[in-house]
């Protein structure tokens, strides 16, 4: 491959990552969102913060999709919904 087409072929490949990073964010306040308004709606009927039980199951399903990161990134994912434990 030539210098040009590999800075071509680049070029091209780092735009579609920004397209898929603006998913990501997108998605992410999206979730934080829904997660927030979950908290308050479960809090506002009496009921806890929080729920482990719901939590394990999402580090699971991050875990089974991306490896042992997966449990990193979902505590991450959790934390912006519904704040630090
Ligand atoms: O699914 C819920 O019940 C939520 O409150 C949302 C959520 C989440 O962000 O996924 C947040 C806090 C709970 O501990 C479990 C899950």
């Amino acid at each position: 491959m030539t210098e040009d087409l590999a800075t071509v072929s680049i070029a091209a490949m780092r735009q579609r990552i920004d397209e898929i990073d603006d998913a990501f964010i997108r998605l992410w306040r999206e979730r934080a969102e829904l997660s927030h308004r979950i908290g308050a709606t479960r809090i506002a009927a009496g009921g806890t913060r929080l729920v482990l039980s719901r939590e394990q199951q999402i580090m699971d399903r991050f875990r089974d999709g991306i490896g042992e990161e997966g449990t990193q990134l979902a505590l991450l994912v959790l934390r912006a919904g519904r704040g630090p434990l």
